[in-house]
C-alpha cells in the first residue's frame, strides 16, 4: 500500500469515527439503558462455561454498557477480564472480580490493577466507534485492540471477536488497513449479526 493511500484511509477513518461518536453521544439515556438490557438478554447466545475467559470493558464516554451482559456470563461461570493500558501501545487483560477496586488509567478508563491475574480471552467483547456489514471496525484510533489481537494470534489463540455497539454506529463501509482484524460478530440493540469467519 502506498503512503498517500494510507494517509487517505486514515483521514477517512478519522472522519467516520468522529461522525459515529457524535451520533452515539446524542443517544438519550433511555435508549442506552434499554440497549444494555438487550445485550444482556443475548447472553445465552454465547457458548461459555467455567473454563471460558471473556474480555469486557468498563464503559467510558457514551459507550454501550456491557456490564449487565458480563454479569450474565459470569453467572454462567465465565471468568471476566478487563483491558488495562500498560503503555502507549499495549493493553493486557486482567481478571475482574466485583469486589476488587478498579484503578483509573489512561483516557479515563478503569481497570484492575497489576495484582490482578493477566489472562488471555477466548471471547472478546469489544468497544468500537464504527463498524460495517463486513465486520470491519474502527476504535478510538490508538490501535490497542488490533495489536492485542495480533499478539493473541501470534501465541496461537483465535479469540472470537464480538463488537458491542449501537445501531447508529453502523456505517456503509469502513476502509480496512492490513493491521485491522475484522469482527466475527456484532451485537447491537437490534440483536446479533454474524460475519463470515476468515482465517
Ligand atoms: N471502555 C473502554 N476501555 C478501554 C478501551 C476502550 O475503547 N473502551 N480501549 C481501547 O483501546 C483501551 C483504552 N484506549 C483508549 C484509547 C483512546 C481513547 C480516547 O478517548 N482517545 C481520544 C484521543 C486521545 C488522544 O490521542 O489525544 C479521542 O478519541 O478523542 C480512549 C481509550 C483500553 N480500555
Ligand atoms: N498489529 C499492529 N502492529 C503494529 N501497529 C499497529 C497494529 N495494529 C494497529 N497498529 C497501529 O495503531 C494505529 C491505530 O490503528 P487504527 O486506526 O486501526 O486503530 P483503531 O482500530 O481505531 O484502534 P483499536 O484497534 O485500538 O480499536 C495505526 O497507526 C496502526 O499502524
Amino acid at each position: 500500500m502506498t503512503g498517500a493511500n494510507d494517509h487517505e484511509i486514515r483521514a477517512l477513518k478519522a472522519a467516520l469515527r468522529e461522525e459515529a461518536l457524535a451520533r452515539r453521544d446524542a443517544l438519550p439515556a433511555q435508549t442506552r439503558a434499554r440497549a444494555a438490557d438487550v445485550l444482556a438478554g443475548h447472553a445465552d447466545m454465547f457458548p461459555v462455561d467455567a473454563t471460558t475467559v471473556v474480555s469486557g470493558f468498563w464503559p467510558i464516554r457514551s459507550e454501550i454498557d456491557p456490564r449487565p451482559l458480563l454479569e450474565a456470563l459470569a453467572a454462567r461461570g465465565a471468568t471476566i477480564v478487563l483491558p488495562a493500558v500498560i503503555d502507549r501501545r499495549t493493553i493486557v487483560f486482567r481478571h475482574y472480580e466485583p469486589d476488587v477496586a478498579l484503578l483509573e488509567g489512561s483516557f479515563g478508563t478503569f481497570a484492575p490493577g497489576p495484582d490482578a491475574e493477566p489472562l488471555d480471552p477466548a471471547l472478546m467483547l469489544m468497544p468500537l466507534a464504527a463498524f460495517d456489514d463486513a465486520g470491519n471496525r474502527i476504535g478510538y484510533g490508538a490501535g490497542y485492540y488490533d495489536r492485542a489481537i495480533a499478539r493473541l494470534h501470534e501465541a496461537g489463540h483465535r479469540p472470537r471477536l464480538v463488537g458491542l455497539a449501537f445501531e447508529c454506529q453502523r456505517v456503509a463501509a469502513v476502509p480496512a488497513q492490513p493491521h485491522d482484524v475484522p469482527l466475527d460478530t456484532v451485537l447491537t440493540e437490534n440483536g446479533l449479526q454474524e460475519f463470515a469467519r476468515r482465517g
